[in-house]
């Protein structure tokens, strides 16, 4: 064997005392060819950098007390340290960062997710909707764009090549019966370029003769899941903001505050009781406006950093697991929202909780501010009302989910999800897993 075949041989037979912990052979190769302390491997991987993706906290010890080099970066850029913290081996990833505590929280920072149904298209020119004239000009404007709801759900068409759904586009002139109707209401949703706007219509009866005036098969997009994720990103925001206000005034016709008539007003955006003296024409009030539903969504990452809790609903397809979720409550921040949703569902209690992400979740109208958070203990007990199960999964079961393996051990929530995203930032995914 040449002599640079000898010597890769030798490299590699360290790196796998490396990778497996054998600190005998380590130890032995160590004595007789100290240069091989610092020699990488494939993909720039060294010997310590092997030794923490493994967790062997002694074979790390041995490495640095003969001086190898610990700022080294392998072909990802990821020196050992950042290799432990991504594996989750805090005890190692504190060996080599020199301090005690290390942050199981992706590092970072956070920066926006372009996460779907988040996506704005339109620019919502919100100080128009009092504009009366201006609001009615643009619903007599030709080139003015008005998407139609029946039931809540969207007038859409297949896609021809791929499976994505489009919004139809509709003119005032298809729509002229419809536009007329008495039980239509119009939302207006905003402006895309060149000052086009854009009209949510939403009809009670379905509007069979107008579908049959379209050119190629429109139909309502229904049921809501999973026809809702099969959209563009950009059809998908503008969809989640006319449904959930549409939502809204299917389920406040009238005053919550004394249940009498209400107007439409605002473009769609308020409704104003009709009777004269009532509390809520004294004064700004919430009933009149609609309503966003703030729901904390978090991954718990396990104390050792590389376990995540997930939980499992009756509801969801088999073997899907998510993120543990619910609605925050009057008076509660998200930090204590977070807190309480996984006492509550889990029996695990959280400390460190870091915002990540947020998601309009148009069912009918919630807001997923989506969170990372470490277990301070965990021992689970699921609460049966809510989950039918939570378990505990590695960072290597993740993967294989994430991957799509056929021995994965659940189901990943829908990538149009947040829940699905969170669980992705955690595992930071990049090449060299
Ligand atoms: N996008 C995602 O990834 C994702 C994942 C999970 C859940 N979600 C959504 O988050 C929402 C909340 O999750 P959850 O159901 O686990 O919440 P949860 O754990 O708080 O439990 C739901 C219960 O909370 C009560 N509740 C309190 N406020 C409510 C409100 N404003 N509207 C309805 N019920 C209210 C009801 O009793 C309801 O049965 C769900 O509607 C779900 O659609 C989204
Ligand atoms: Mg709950
Ligand atoms: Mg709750
Ligand atoms: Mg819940
Ligand atoms: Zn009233």
């Amino acid at each position: 064997m040449s002599d640079s075949g000898v010597r890769s041989d030798l490299l590699q037979r360290f790196l796998d005392a490396a990778s497996t912990g054998d600190m005998q052979t380590l130890m032995l190769m160590i004595d007789q060819s100290s240069d091989l302390l610092n020699q990488r491997g494939e993909k720039g991987w060294s010997a310590l950098m092997l030794a923490a993706r493994h967790g062997h906290q002694e074979v790390v010890k041995a490495l640095l007390e003969n001086g190898c080099d610990t700022s080294a970066q392998n072909g990802s850029g990821q020196t050992a340290r950042d290799v432990a913290v991504f594996w989750g081996h805090r005890h190692v990833a504190s060996l080599l960062s020199g301090s005690p505590d290390v942050d199981l929280l992706p590092s970072g920072g956070v920066q926006e997710l372009d996460i779907y149904f988040n996506r704005q298209m339109l620019d919502r020119k919100s100080e128009k909707r009092t504009d009366l004239a201006w609001i009615s000009e643009k619903q007599a404007d030709p080139d003015t764009v008005f998407i139609v709801f029946h039931d809540l759900c969207p007038l859409v068409r297949r896609g021809a090549q791929d499976t994505k759904t489009s919004v139809c586009r509709l003119r005032a002139p298809a729509l002229q019966k419809l536009l007329t109707h008495t039980h239509t209401l119009l939302v207006f949703l905003g402006v895309q370029k060149k000052e086009v706007a854009w009209f949510a219509v939403s009809t009670e009866d379905e509007p069979t003769d107008l579908l049959e005036t379209l050119e190629g098969e429109c139909f309502f997009l229904q049921p809501a899941m999973p026809g809702l994720l099969t959209m563009s990103d950009e059809d998908a925001g503008v969809v989640a903001q006319a449904r959930s206000v549409l939502a809204w005034h299917s389920r406040y016709r009238f005053c919550p505050t004394c249940g009498s008539n209400t107007r439409v007003e605002d473009g769609g955006y308020k409704r104003t009781c009709l009777r004269a003296g009532c509390r809520s024409l004294q004064g700004v009030y919430n009933t009149c406006y609609p309503r966003v539903d703030p729901v904390v969504i978090m991954l718990v990452i396990h104390p050792d950093g590389n376990q995540c809790l997930l939980g499992r609903k009756k509801i969801f397809p088999p073997g899907m697991f998510s993120c543990l979720a619910g609605f925050i409550e009057p008076g509660e921040c998200v930090e204590a929202a977070v807190r309480r949703e996984v006492q509550e569902e889990s029996g695990v209690q959280v400390s460190a909780i870091q915002y990540v992400c947020s998601q309009p979740w148009p069912m009918p109208s919630c807001l997923m501010i989506g969170c990372h958070c470490v277990a301070l203990t965990t021992d689970i007990n699921v609460d049966q009302q809510e989950l039918e199960e939570a378990r505990w999964f590695t960072r290597q079961q993740v993967i294989d989910a994430l991957l799509k393996h056929k021995h994965a051990a659940f189901i990943m929530p829908p990538q149009q999800a947040v829940a699905h995203q969170l669980i992705k930032h955690w595992i930071g995914f990049n090449a060299n897993l």
